[in-house]
């Protein structure tokens, strides 16, 4: 269990981390989201007693990270693939490791291959793929055994094999009872895994929810319904938790707040033909950027939107308009 209570860092005048308060469980995988310089890795770094907090704490299992007498026992890290020295086999590194921690040479080999390692266990880190990089970040976090698990942006440079073979190992891990908190910017790839989810923007927490939450609350239990008899269904769907739209002289109508299975069956009932049941998708990473749109600090522009601002001011410099 992660815990963090009104944790705050600040850096001179900048707030990276703002009284941030939020609960980690074991058995299941966190997401933790937020635009590039919300305060992911700093909020990892505090946890990990790697920065000291301005204010507030931040706790696993209830005691510090620096009160652990052996740490990679208690918390496995990812933090910056490749913190690992070039010259070394990753054989060697994590040898190195473990050494560190009593852990045995067995324990060496067995993350080996469950890192997928075998092949270049013997081999120069320093010349490692940022993917195997990230392998080998990997291995030296399971090291211990450790029943939390930290990894920040665990799938960065890893390719499409690799980032499904990090979504298998963290469902895994957590499938065995321990806490699994992973960071990352990309919702789409962390709703794959995680259930929980924890969205912080400019250091500040912006959301504690679950997937299936954000999910409902961005529209994504609605169904659009066309039928032969639109009145005798609105008439026939209405009820409690069930708000209908529909369009004047339109055989369509959207429905929130009943499935579409439901839909069907109460239509079939009533013999009413059903020309279109659709369930309507919603864009998960366009209710992660709906939420954080105000916590983004670097905002890019495209060449296009560029040229065209460019011209608008060309344009009223010459009084003119477009
Ligand atoms: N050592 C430091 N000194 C000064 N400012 C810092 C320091 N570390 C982080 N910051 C600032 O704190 C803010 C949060 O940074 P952080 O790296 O934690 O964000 P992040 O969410 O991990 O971003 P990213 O997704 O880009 O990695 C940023 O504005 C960053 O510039």
């Amino acid at each position: 269990m992660i815990e963090s209570r009104h944790l705050t860092k600040r850096y001179g005048e900048k707030t990276a981390v703002d009284r941030l308060d939020f609960t980690v469980k074991p058995g299941g995988v966190a997401g933790f989201l937020g635009p590039n310089g919300a305060g992911k890795s700093t909020t990892m770094r505090l946890i990990l007693g790697l920065d000291a907090p301005t204010g507030g704490t931040a706790h696993i299992n209830g005691r510090r990270y620096a009160q652990y007498a052996a740490p990679l026992q208690e918390v496995g890290a990812l933090l910056e693939a490749k913190s690992v020295h070039p010259g070394r086999s990753a054989f060697a590194h994590l040898m190195g490791l473990a050494y560190t921690h009593g852990i045995p040479r067995r324990r060496v080999e067995e993350v080996i291959e469950l890192t997928g390692l075998q092949a270049v266990a013997q081999k120069r880190a320093g010349a490692f793929s940022l993917g195997m990089g990230q392998r080998l970040g990997i291995a030296a976090a399971l090291l211990g055994d450790p029943a939390t698990i930290i990894l920040d942006e665990p799938v960065n440079g890893l390719d499409p094999e690799g980032v499904r073979w990090i979504r298998d190992l963290l469902t895994s891990l957590a499938a065995e009872g321990r806490t699994v908190f992973v960071s990352s910017h990309l919702m789409s790839e962390v709703a794959q895994v995680a259930d929980h989810l924890i969205i912080i923007g400019r250091g500040r927490l912006l959301a504690d929810t679950t997937v299936h939450d954000l999910i409902r609350q961005a529209g994504g239990d609605r169904v659009k319904v066309a039928g032969a008899d639109p009145a005798r269904l609105r008439e026939l769907l209405a009820g409690p938790g069930v708000a209908i739209t529909d369009r004047t002289g339109s055989e369509e109508l959207e429905v929130t707040g009943l499935p579409a299975r439901e839909i069907g069956s109460r239509a079939a009932a009533a013999g009413i033909a059903l020309y279109e049941l659709t369930p309507v998708p919603v864009s998960l990473e366009q209710a992660f950027m709906d939420l954080t749109s105000d916590a983004v600090e670097y905002h890019g522009s495209t060449p296009l939107a560029r040229t065209a601002a460019g011209a608008d001011d060309q344009a009223a410099k010459n009084g003119s308009t477009a």
